[in-house]
């Protein structure tokens, strides 16, 4: 591909993913492998080369742009080397008219970027939310050490007991440590957020919202295997990548179970009131996690925030049922907004009286309270990792 077929490529993308944003259609990354599964012309460097295009002006554009053109203009005013390659060629992008605006640039949508400021995020904070991240890979210690693991590149220890960081994009599934179960990628603010739930051996562990696994694994290795883990999710197609993960990571997951939105409490009611450790790992915006997901930041609106914090409430007071007396609740949340962090909090100690809500001790993030109820934040600037809330409850004995 010419290098303005490969800018025209990115504009068509761009409108896919603008589409995708408004009708809650497929994410970024899947779009754009299709994309090249219908055009095997493209080679790995158009790739890479066209990937990178779309990616930089997502990262650029807070408000959703009109146009992937619109979109690409904004890029091309902070980049001059891409102005002239609108040349009107056979696959490139038409020359640019006097009176075609370039999208708007910034962090956010304005409503989402006031909110953020409401929360504490602002000027270099809320830059860092689109900054290219690194690879963070856990080492998975059933079947290795970080200290003695044969991996293709040495990777920078990191403070997490298990972390290797790697610069953003390395590939490593391709690696056979990956392909052995013998590492996880998983961000390091992720691998605290499991070091907060602080599980021991011998104890029944609840991961209410489990998805497909990622702190589960994390769970199982910390204990050695030592741990009663019951996973649980809403969400049939990711619970069920959760046994082929655990088994290539060699990880014993007890009882795997499948919710009913809504009717949670039929299949969960065995297990009220067993647990020493529950982790919610709520459904959320995702706005810790821009890093990787940009484009996730267009498709947030007021009503789904709304949804979001309601359901972040109902999987809370579901998992204070499944503690049992002086056991521990984990409430973790990739969002760096109040309302899906401290409020939430705040709000679960006025309906549960004799819960006491405190920031776990971790050696990096700080502190958010709100009243008597306290948690810890990660951002990617303050702490280098996704933004995270993690508050601990504690039942009464
Ligand atoms: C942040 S993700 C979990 C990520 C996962 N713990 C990990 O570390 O990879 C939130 C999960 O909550 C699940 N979920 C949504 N509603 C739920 C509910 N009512 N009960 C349990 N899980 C729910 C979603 O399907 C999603 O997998």
């Amino acid at each position: 591909m010419t290098p303005a077929a490969r800018v025209q490529a990115a504009i068509e993308l761009l409108d896919q993913i603008i589409a995708a944003a408004s009708e809650k259609g497929a994410p970024a990354d899947r779009l754009i492998a299709e994309y090249f599964k219908a055009r095997r012309y493209a080679g790995s460097k158009d790739r890479r080369a066209v990937r990178e295009l779309v990616y930089r002006a997502v990262r650029l554009c807070g408000q959703v742009p009109e146009t992937g053109r619109a979109a690409m203009l904004a890029l091309a005013r902070s980049d001059e080397t891409l102005t002239p390659l609108f040349d009107g060629s056979t696959h490139g992008p038409k020359p640019v008219m006097q009176h075609e605006t370039p999208a708007a640039t910034g962090v956010a949508q304005q409503w989402l970027a006031e909110r953020l400021a409401v929360s504490g995020i602002a000027g270099e904070e809320a830059e860092a939310l689109l900054a290219r991240a690194p690879l963070d890979i856990r080492v998975n210690t059933l079947k290795a050490e970080r200290s003695t693991i044969d991996l293709p590149e040495p990777g920078e220890p990191l403070a997490a007991p298990n972390g290797l960081r790697f610069p953003s994009g390395t590939q490593v599934e391709q690696w056979p440590a990956w392909r052995d179960g013998a590492v996880e990628v998983q961000d390091h603010g992720s691998q605290w957020m499991c070091e907060a739930l602080d599980p021991q051996s011998g104890e029944t562990i609840v991961d209410l919202c489990a998805g497909a696994g990622g702190k589960t694994l994390a769970i199982a290795a910390k204990t050695g295997n030592g741990a009663r883990i019951i996973a649980s999710d809403t969400d049939k197609r990711r619970l069920g990548n959760l046994a082929p993960r655990a088994r290539k990571a060699g990880a014993q997951i007890a009882e795997t179970v499948l919710l009913d939105p809504g009717r949670e409490e039929e299949a969960l009611a065995p297990y009220f009131g067993t647990a020493e450790r529950v982790l919610v790992d709520a459904p959320c915006s995702g706005s810790g996690t821009w890093r990787r997901n940009p484009e996730s930041r267009w498709r947030l609106t007021p009503n789904e925030l709304d949804r979001l914090t309601g359901l972040q409430d109902h999987v809370l007071d579901l998992g204070a049922k499944l503690v049992r007396p002086g056991g521990t609740l984990v409430f973790v949340t990739c969002s760096l907004l109040d309302e899906e962090g401290i409020d939430r909090i705040a709000a679960f100690c006025e309906r549960h009286a004799g819960w006491e809500a405190s920031a776990p001790d971790l050696p990096l993030g700080r502190l958010r309270e709100r009243g008597e109820a306290k948690g810890t934040r990660l951002t990617p600037c303050h702490d280098g990792t996704d933004g995270f809330f993690v508050a601990m409850l504690r039942a009464a004995c």
